[in-house]
Order: structure tokens, then sequence, then C-alpha cells
């Protein structure tokens, strides 16, 4: 039987070129200031166009000055010169006089220092004068500040292309747009940004049981978890899903397939194991359900039905549909939630986080047991648990319906095969699963 580690070594190599493929898909240009910008990926380099800042500009509310002017020492006292508010095209500073200077505005041509206005006699700004403003009827008495002390050339100067040079990279290709980043692109001036193509999946939860949320429960039926599940966690690692729900008839799923249009990969959950309707086994392999594989064979044409020695999300499917010209990777994951969700987080969500720049999720640590448990030697065993207050992991029951405990599961714990019991205070492989 197929190791979980085999099993997602097939899956990568079946999903590799069609990841590829994504990668180099002309890209999606979106607005700077679009709401589905932030989590994306740059499709390619872009560089500054300007230099960063974009201009000489003051740190400080304060006054501009010419450092040669204190040549003889301080204290030092200067005419008060024309002010510059952050927005006003550079003025000049000419010798002998103190421009007022705002925080962000243009240093003063001629000026090479800037004095908080805190350092300065008095230290409150007078009328400021800008360079089109009628000149005051007491022009004759001009105004004038002292400065106790001499300022360093290029004191609280924030210099033209100190934080980014210009034609630098702001950013490399595939690098995922954070906060800061989009701030970065913002203040080159970016308008558009060109991002990675999301990967399209189609997503199929079958079963005739299983019914939409918001419908009338009919007996015997259940409500569909695993398509809004699935969908949640392949819209967290970055892709794009279309969830359909069909029920237990093959050739609805291919009508639902032949329809859906052009996607990157196909997921389905049930109608894969041993019963007498399974759809999706039924639509994509007219084989056997010896669990051997189906008649499909080989991952390049038809879909391959196979047990993998884990629980849960033992049975799972892998290959390749064609269906009506349609021709799409596809994974078939089983229809307990338990099971299809974790199906989803060991085979695929580590391949699309990771095409879509997002960080691994939940290194696996080692923790202490706090309790006996068994586990099917043969398999390798996925169960839920807890942190327990002195740190140790309680682990709840392992069928794979319980989806009110995986919701509430703060780790997934990992028990390798070979172990068919472990003792409280044994170690035990843990990744959290809260995050
Ligand atoms: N004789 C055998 N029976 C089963 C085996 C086996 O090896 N031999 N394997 C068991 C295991 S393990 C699993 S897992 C399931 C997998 O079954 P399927 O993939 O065929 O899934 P279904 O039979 O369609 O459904 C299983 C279970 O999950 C519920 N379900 C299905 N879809 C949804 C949904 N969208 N939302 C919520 N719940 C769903 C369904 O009602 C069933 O209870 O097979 C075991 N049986
Ligand atoms: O292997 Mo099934 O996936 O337990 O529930």
């Amino acid at each position: 039987m197929r190791t979980h580690t085999e099993h997602a070594e097939i899956v990568a190599a079946l999903l590799a070129p069609v990841l590829r493929a994504a990668a180099l898909r002309e890209p999606e240009w979106l607005p700077i200031d679009d709401a589905a910008l932030s989590g994306r990926v740059l499709a390619r380099e872009l560089r500054a166009e300007i230099p960063l800042p974009p201009f000489d500009n003051s740190q400080m509310d304060g006054y501009a000055v010419r450092t040669a002017d204190f040549a003889g020492g301080a204290p030092r006292t200067l005419v008060v010169g024309l002010a510059a508010p952050a927005g006003d095209a550079p003025i000049a500073c000419a010798p002998g006089t103190a421009c007022p200077v705002m925080t962000g505005a243009p240093i003063p041509v001629g000026a090479d220092a800037v004095i908080p206005i805190e350092q300065a006699k008095p230290p409150r700004f007078g009328r400021l004068r800008r360079p089109n403003d009628p000149a005051p009827p007491d022009a004759q008495a001009a105004e004038t500040v002292t400065f106790a002390s001499a300022p360093q050339p290029g004191a609280f100067v924030r210099e033209q292309g100190s934080d980014h040079a210009a034609g630098a990279p702001l950013l490399l290709a595939g690098a995922r747009l954070r906060p800061a980043s989009i701030g970065l692109l913002a203040s080159a001036g970016v308008a558009t940004v060109p991002v990675r193509r999301r990967v399209r999946i189609l997503l199929v939860s079958t079963g005739d049981e299983v019914t939409a949320p918001g419908e009338p429960l009919a007996p015997g039926r259940i409500y569909d978890a695993n398509a809004p599940l699935l969908a949640a966690a392949l819209r967290d690692a970055g892709a794009d899903v279309t969830a359909r729900r069909v029920a237990d008839r093959p050739e609805a799923l291919r009508a639902c397939i032949a329809a859906a249009g052009e996607h990157d990969l196909l997921v389905t959950s049930g109608g894969i194991s041993a019963g007498a309707f399974e759809v999706v086994r039924d639509a994509f392999d007219a084989g056997d359900r010896s669990g051997r594989g189906g008649s499909g064979g080989t991952l390049g044409s038809g879909v391959e039905f196979t047990a993998i020695a884990m629980q849960p999300g033992g049975p799972q499917g892998a290959g390749t549909v064609d269906i009506d010209g349609v021709r799409m990777p596809t994974l078939c994951f089983p229809g307990n939630p338990v099971s299809s969700a974790l199906s989803a987080e060991l085979f695929l969500l580590p391949l699309l986080r990771e095409h879509a720049g997002l960080p691994a999720r939940g290194a696996r640590t080692t923790a202490r047991l706090a309790h006996d448990t068994v586990s099917p030697e043969h398999k390798h065993q996925v169960r839920r648990g807890r942190f327990l207050a002195d740190g140790s992991v309680a682990l709840s029951p392992p069928s794979s319906h319980l989806l009110a405990d995986l919701a509430s599961a703060e780790l997934l714990a990992h028990i390798p095969i070979g172990v068919a019991h472990l003792a409280a205070g044994s170690p035990i492989e843990i990744q959290r699963f809260d995050v």
C-alpha cells in the first residue's frame, strides 16, 4: 500500500506542470487600491521610475539653513526667509536667511540643514510667507530668528533616493504583496500591479445525500460541509474556486465538468470507496474497485483510485480526467469531512501555498502525549487534539465524521506507521492547526 509521503510526491508531480503553467500565464493587472491585491504574488519585477524620496526634504518642522552661515560660530541670528510648506515646489534660501520648512517639504535650494523649531528662538513660527504672497506692510522690519548652536551639514535632511534608488527593483517577481510592499509600489507611483493569476480549481462535492445549506433537510440527508470547507481552505491557499454539487450520477458529474469551462485542477469529494454508488469512481474509472488502481492506470491518462496507508484519508484518487475535450489534473478526496479536509491539508494545500507565495503552515514539532492511545499499526494516523495546561497534548477520537472536533482542534498529531500503542508521556509529533 502506498504511504502518504509517496502519495504526496505523486500529487506534487501531477500538479507541477499545471502550477508552472499558471505561474507563466499572462498576469492579471490589479489597481493598486484593489481590495484583492494584498496577499497576491507579483508576476514580474517592478523597478522604480523615480527615486524615493523623490527630492531632498525635511525630517522636522523647523528652519532650513545654510551651514556656511554658521562659519563664525553660534549663537547666530538669521533673517526669516520664505516658507516651504509640504506640497510646494522648492524655493530658494538666500545666504543669511532661515526658511521655515515643514516636515516633508522640499529643502530650499541653497540650504543644507534643518534646525527643529524647538531649537529656535523664538521656538514658534511667526507669520509664514510663501513666494506669491504679497509682501507684508511692515516689510522694512524683517523678522529674525536666533539659533543657539550650529547644525551639521545634512542635519534632519532626508536625502533624495535615501530609501530607494531610481531604476532599482522595487520588488522581484514572485514576491508576495504585503501591505508594506503595496505602500512601496504606491510611493513609486505604480498604479496597476501585474499579479500571478490564481490557480483555478473546480471543486465538486458529490452525493445524493448532500444538501445545500439553506435548503430544507429531507429525511436521510445531510448538509454539504465539504464544498464550503474545501473551498475556504483552497481559497486561503491562494486558489480561485468554482464550487459545484452533484448527485450520485456519473453522467451528471461528467456533464458538470464538461460545462464548467477552463480550470487548472479538479478536486472532488466523496464517491470513491467501496459502496454500490461511487459516483466519482464510476465517472472516471470504468475498471475494478479493488483499491489497487483503475483502468486509467497511469497518471497521464485516467484517474487512479488507490488506498493510502493513512487514516483518515485512506481512499484517494489522483490522475487526469479527459471529458468532452476538458482535460484536467484531478484529485479525488474521500467524503468524510475530516478525511477530505486532511487530504487537502496533506496533499494539496502545501503545493498551492508555495505557488501563492504563502508561508508553509504548521511546522512539525514534538510534544508530550497526555494519555495512552492506540493507532492502526499499518497506517499513518493523523489525530486531532488540543494542548492541556501543562503543555502536554490530549487527542480526540479518530473517527473521520467528527467535524465539530476538527473545527475546535488546536493541533494535528502524527502517529507513524509501525506504532500501534503510545503510552502517556510519550513524545508525539504535532503541528498547529488553529492558525
Ligand atoms: N466497505 C468499505 N467502506 C468504506 C471504506 C472501505 O474501505 N470499505 N472506507 C471508508 C473510509 S475510510 C472513508 S473516508 C469513506 C470514503 O467514502 P467516499 O469517499 O466514497 O465518500 P461517501 O461514501 O460519499 O461519503 C462518506 C461519508 O461522508 C459524508 N459526506 C460525503 N460528502 C459530504 C459532504 N459534502 N458534506 C458532508 N458530509 C459528506 C457521507 O454522507 C458519508 O457519511 O468510506 C468509508 N467506507
Ligand atoms: O480513511 Mo477514511 O478517510 O477514515 O475516514
